[in-house]
C-alpha cells in the first residue's frame, strides 16, 4: 500500500488476543492504529479523532457494537466502518449494513483482508476530497452520505458479483433509475449491455408488445427473413432494467415469470426458447406488495423480483445529502465552474435545505438548473430557487403561447407584472398556472402523480391545464 503513514484504524475489540494481534500487524503494515477494549471508550475516541476506517467488534461488554454504530452513525459522516463478525452471519451483516456500516469482516480473517479493505476506503476518501477525482468521487457519486444511502451503498457493491433479480422501490425522482445504473457499473456485467425497458411504454397490443421485448424470428420474406432481437436479447449477459414494473400487462407478467424462473425466453414466432443470461433489475414507485392483493400484480412474480429488495429513501428522509447533491447539480448545469461563476447564497442555501422536496432529487435539478438560468446574479437566492414563493410572478405571456409543462416559466424580473396592473382573476390564474406547471416539472411530467399531489383528479387537472393555456408534454 502506498502512504501507509497517513492511514489510521480505530479499532474497537475487546478480546485481548486478537486487538494485540490486529495492532501488532496493521502497524507493521505502517497503519495508526488505536484500540479500544469497550463502547465506551470507543465513543470518547470516535469523538475526539476521525480516523481513516472504523473496525469494530460486534460483541463488547458494555454495550453491542450494533448499537454503538447506531449512535453514532449521524456524526461519523462518511467514515468508513467494518464490523468483525463471529456470530449471525450473513441477516445480521444486511442489518448492520442497513444501519450504514460499509463491510463486514466474518473471524477469523486474514490480516491481508483488512488491509486490502482500509487502502479501498483511502482511495475512495481521496478520490472524494479532490474535486477532479472521477467515477468514484465526489463529482461522480454525490448524495451518499446519509447513513440510508451508505447502507445502499454497501448493499450494491455486495450485490454487484451476484446474479439475483434486484426490485428497487421509492417515490417518483428519488433515484431509482441511477441505482440501477450504478449496481450495473459496480459488479464485472459493467462492458455488458445496460438495457432499459420502460414498461409503462410498452406498445397495448400484446402482439407488438411481445416483438419490442422478446423479439421476433421470420421477419421479413424467404431466404431474407431474419430475427429482430427484443429488448431481452439486447441484454445479452449485462442488465435488463425494467423501469415502472407495476405498469407490466398481466400477460407480459406472465412472460417475464418465465423468463426469471427458467432463464429461457420464446421470440414471437420462433419455436425454440432462447437462454436469458442477465441480470434483472426492477423498479416501480407503486407499492407491488399491495397490488399482489388486489390481484393487479402477480405475485409469484413479486416473490421472484424481490429477492433482494432496495428502497430508496426520499430525499427528505436523507437532509444529510442536500449540500452535496445542490452542488453537483449546479458543477453540471455550469459545466463545472460552480465555484467560479455560481454559488449558493445562504438563504439559497437555507431554503434547500427546509424544502420537503416532494419530487426528490429530480425537483432538486430541475429547481437549480432553472435558477441558474434565471438567477440575476452569480449568487443562488431563495428566490430564485423558490421563485413561486415571491410575491410578484410573471405575467401570462399571450404571444408566448401555451406554456410546455415540465419546463421551468421564466422568473426573469423583466418579465414580471407592474404592481397594480393585475385583475384578481389574473393573478389567481397566474398562480394556478405556475403552481401546476411547477409540480408538473417535479412529476417528471405525470398528470396522475401531479394530480395525486395536488389533491385533484386527473380530469380536473387536465381541465385546468387546458382553460389556462398549459400543454402536456
Ligand atoms: N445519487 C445521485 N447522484 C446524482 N444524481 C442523481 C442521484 N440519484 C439520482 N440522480 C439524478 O436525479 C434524477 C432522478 O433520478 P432517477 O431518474 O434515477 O429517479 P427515479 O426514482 O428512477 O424516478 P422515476 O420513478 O420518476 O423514474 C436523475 O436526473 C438522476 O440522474
Amino acid at each position: 500500500m502506498n502512504q501507509e503513514a497517513a492511514l489510521s484504524v480505530a479499532l474497537i475489540e475487546d478480546d485481548a488476543v486478537l486487538g494485540r494481534s490486529l495492532v501488532q500487524r496493521l502497524r507493521l503494515a505502517g497503519v495508526a492504529t488505536h484500540w479500544v477494549r469497550s463502547a465506551a471508550e470507543g465513543e470518547a475516541l470516535l469523538r475526539r479523532h476521525r480516523p481513516t476506517m472504523v473496525l469494530c467488534d460486534i460483541r463488547l461488554p458494555d454495550e453491542s457494537g450494533e448499537a454503538l454504530i447506531a449512535r453514532l452513525m449521524p456524526e461519523l459522516g462518511t467514515t468508513p466502518v467494518v464490523v468483525m463478525t463471529a456470530y449471525g452471519g450473513i441477516e445480521q451483516a444486511v442489518r448492520l449494513m442497513r444501519l450504514g456500516v460499509d463491510d463486514y469482516l466474518a473471524k477469523p480473517f486474514p490480516v491481508q483482508q483488512l488491509l486490502h479493505k482500509l487502502s479501498g476506503f483511502a482511495e475512495l476518501q481521496r478520490a472524494r476530497a479532490d474535486p477532479e477525482a472521477g467515477a468514484a468521487g465526489a463529482q461522480g457519486m454525490p448524495g451518499w452520505r446519509s447513513p440510508p444511502m451508505r447502507a445502499l451503498h454497501s448493499l450494491l457493491g455486495r450485490t454487484a458479483e451476484t446474479g439475483v433479480p434486484v426490485l428497487i422501490t421509492g417515490e417518483s425522482g428519488a433515484g431509482k433509475g441511477y441505482m440501477a445504473r450504478m449496481l450495473h457499473d459496480m459488479g464485472s456485467r459493467a462492458q455488458e449491455p445496460f438495457v432499459v425497458v420502460d414498461c409503462a411504454a410498452l406498445p397495448a397490443e400484446l402482439a407488438q408488445a411481445e416483438a419490442v421485448l422478446l423479439g421476433q424470428e421470420g421477419v421479413g420474406q424467404g431466404s431474407a427473413a431474419e430475427e429482430v432481437p427484443g429488448l431481452v436479447g439486447q441484454a445479452g449477459a449485462g442488465t435488463l432494467f425494467l423501469d415502472e414494473i407495476a405498469e407490466l400487462s398481466t400477460a407480459l407478467q406472465a412472460r417475464l415469470l418465465r423468463l426469471v424462473e427458467e432463464q429461457v425466453f420464446l421470440p414471437v414466432g420462433a419455436r425454440r426458447p432462447r437462454p436469458f443470461r442477465a441480470r434483472i433489475v426492477a423498479a416501480t414507485h407503486a407499492d407491488l406488495r399491495s397490488m399482489t392483493t388486489r390481484s393487479s400484480f402477480r405475485q409469484d412474480l413479486w416473490f421472484r423480483l424481490s429477492v433482494l429488495d432496495l428502497i430508496v429513501p426520499p430525499l427528505r428522509d436523507r437532509p444529510e445529502d442536500i449540500d452535496e447533491l445542490a452542488c453537483y447539480f449546479l458543477r453540471r448545469v455550469t459545466g463545472g465552474r460552480a465555484e467560479t461563476s455560481f454559488n449558493f447564497a445562504a438563504d439559497g442555501l437555507a431554503a434547500l435545505r427546509a424544502h420537503s422536496w416532494p419530487g426528490n432529487l429530480r425537483e432538486l435539478r430541475n429547481r437549480i438548473e432553472r435558477a441558474a438560468l434565471f438567477a440575476a446574479t452569480s449568487q443562488i437566492g431563495a428566490a430564485d430557487l423558490f421563485p413561486e414563493r415571491s410575491r410578484s410572478g410573471e405575467p401570462p405571456d399571450a404571444a408566448a403561447g401555451p406554456h410546455p409543462v415540465g419546463q421551468p416559466m421564466s422568473s426573469n424580473s423583466s418579465d414580471s407584472i407592474e404592481e397594480g396592473r393585475q385583475s384578481l382573476a389574473e393573478a389567481r390564474d397566474l398562480a394556478e398556472r405556475q403552481h401546476i406547471s411547477l409540480v408538473l416539472a417535479e412529476h417528471g411530467g405525470r398528470l396522475g402523480d401531479a394530480a395525486r399531489a395536488l389533491g385533484v383528479s386527473r380530469t380536473t387537472l387536465w381541465d385546468r391545464m387546458r382553460r389556462l393555456g398549459l400543454k402536456a408534454r
